[in-house]
């Protein structure tokens, strides 16, 4: 899993330049630094740009930006208030703290925050100008979200539950043969869910030849660093140069990061195309809208735009959706109290009779607030995706210049005290109330649902929530009812404790872990005729 960062950051340029290449960099970046600062006089109306750290000539703030956890120094930073002003060389980045102001700004000013920086490196000369993650604003980013929409908004997931509760009992039943590999499980299972989706292609084993491809698609984006943050990403004209001046791997990694990017665009597209004329197709996202803009020629209207967008579900939906899976597990793991609470709800419900099914959920009030406080306690995004603006605004008494990086602070939204008392503790009750007249506990509504913050606002808004959300769902349903998940043990007997600090980056993921699986019950009963391979199973869309 990702392996990947699907956005820009905010980060110095890859260090990895060679000297030559720094020297042209430095050339170019002096000229355009300076015409870049002139213009800023033109945009501020007269009033102030938001307060931040004072930063260097040129550079800006760079230099006092941490290169890993960046949302820890911009919590530092968030005395200045909600708005926070930054600059990153030339570029003007605004972090948004609080919940309210992002609403106020991506949400309800939409129609002007919701585009993204260009990012020539990997569109221009990377062969990643399909994804829907990086569009600007504008006709293709409408025709894209549509798409996506369509099969992926609340109702249009209830057709896929069947699908999601099969991969959650495959990935269980695979970890109860095989434990140790429980990671390799959990992300054939959720891939298996996006892959059935949308190309129609049922994953059967951890080999399967659609994942890897996708894989390494992503895995050889890596070469990018950060996106968003190479020169020649800051200043595209860079690009205008001989690639060679980078370093001759820069130069054959790019080629390698073009040619796979086909893997988890056209490739897949073009199979399905295959599939159709065969007859052998599944229904998906791809065929429905292939067939629906089929043209008299054989030719499908907005192909691009169909590649496009389901190939982005795959790149954005997958290490996120996983690394949720694996906070709720290590979340587990340490707080065997709270484990214990939500298997007294699913028993009380099951009766060690059956397993989880969709049915359920409106009757597990706990299990929704675990699923809740998971999402709060580790966000994957920490500082979300960052929006660009495309006009010059006014709020608060302050400009928000055209071009701006609006960066949600996630991470500072989800540990606010106000919203979530005791934020560093893992505790699902802060989501709860008994309802005083029928005794039942209830989910609160005056506590800000953390699902709000975790996945964007506005207009890109993660379109892939309802699926996250429910397929997180189903695996944990299924893994409690199933398992004690608890801390391993050597050899020695002593435990193997897990590093509980994710990752750096865009994507914070937690690091690989180990964790004892023990079955409870008659867990083993109940998944022992339970196959890990078979026939497809189709969605019906
Ligand atoms: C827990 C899991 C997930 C988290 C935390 C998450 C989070 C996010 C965030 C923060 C954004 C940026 C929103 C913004 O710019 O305001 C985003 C965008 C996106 N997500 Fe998710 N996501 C998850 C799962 C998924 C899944 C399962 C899919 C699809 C299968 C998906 C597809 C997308 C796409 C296509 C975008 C780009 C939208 C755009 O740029 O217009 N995500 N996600």
């Amino acid at each position: 899993m990702p392996h990947s960062e699907p956005l820009q950051d905010l980060a110095l340029p890859s260090l990895s330049v060679s000297l030559t290449a720094a020297f042209f960099a430095l050339a170019f970046l002096a000229v355009l630094l300076l015409s870049s600062s002139r213009s800023d006089i033109f945009r501020t109306h007269g009033l102030p740009y938001p307060p931040g750290p004072k930063g260097l000539p040129f550079l800006g703030n760079v230099h006092q930006l941490e290169t890993t956890r960046r949302w820890i120094q911009l919590c530092k930073w968030a005395f200045y208030g909600s708005t926070v002003g930054l600059r990153v060389f030339g570029q003007r980045v605004i972090v948004l703290n609080t919940h309210e102001v992002a609403k106020d700004l991506l949400t309800k000013r939409g129609s002007i925050y919701s585009s993204r920086a260009k990012q020539t490196l990997g569109t221009v000369y990377g062969g990643w100008n399909f994804a829907l993650t990086q569009l600007p604003y504008g006709e293709e980013f409408h025709l894209q979200r549509r798409f996506v929409n369509r099969f992926l908004n609340a109702s249009a997931i209830k057709k896929y539950h069947e699908f999601m509760t099969e991969s959650a009992r495959n990935f269980v039943a695979r970890t109860s043969r095989t434990p140790d590999k429980f990671q390799r499980w959990l992300h054939m299972s959720t891939g298996r869910n996006i892959m059935m989706l949308t190309y129609g292609h049922e994953v059967q084993n951890e080999e399967d030849e659609w994942i890897k491809r996708a894989d390494t698609a992503i895995q050889t984006r890596k070469v990018l660093g950060i996106p968003g943050t190479h020169p020649i990403d800051l200043f595209p004209i860079l690009g205008k140069l001989p690639f060679w001046v980078w370093g001759k791997l820069f130069q054959k990694d790019m080629q390698t990061m073009k040619t796979f990017s086909y893997g988890i665009s056209l490739e897949p597209y073009n199979i399905v195309l295959k599939q159709m004329r065969m007859g052998t197709a599944l229904p998906s996202m791809t065929s429905v809208l292939a067939e629906e803009n089929m043209q008299d020629d054989g030719s499908v209207a907005y192909d691009k735009e169909i590649y496009g967008s389901a190939g982005s579900l795959y790149f954005a939906g997958m290490d996120t959706s996983v690394s949720t899976v694996q906070s709720f597990i290590l979340a587990m793991m340490i707080h065997p109290d709270i484990q214990q609470k939500a298997q007294t709800e699913l028993d009380a419900l099951l009766q060690g009779t059956r397993l989880p099914t969709f049915a359920d959920r409106a009757s597990l009030p706990y299990l929704q607030a675990t699923l809740k406080e998971t999402l709060r306690w580790k966000p994957i995004v920490p500082l979300s995706l960052p929006h660009y603006s495309t006009e010059d605004d006014e709020y608060n008494g302050m400009s928000f210049p055209a071009g701006s990086l609006l960066v949600p602070n996630v991470w500072k939204m989800v540990y606010n005290p106000d919203d979530y008392p005791d934020p560093h503790s893992f505790n699902p009750d802060r989501f709860l109330d008994t309802n005083l007249e029928n005794g039942k506990t209830e989910l609160r509504k005056d506590v800000l649902d953390p699902e709000q913050i975790v996945f964007g606002f506005g207009r890109r808004i993660c379109p892939g929530r309802h699926l996250a959300t429910s397929s997180t769902w189903i695996t944990m349903a299924t893994l409690l009812a199933t398992f004690e998940m608890s801390i391993p043990l050597d050899e020695h007997g002593s435990p193997i404790l897990p590093d509980l600090e994710f990752g750096p980056g865009l994507l914070s993921q937690p690091k690989p872990f180990k964790c004892a699986f023990k079955p409870r019950g008659n867990a083993l009963s109940l998944l022992a005729d339970y196959p890990t391979t078979g026939p497809a199973r189709p969605i019906v869309l």
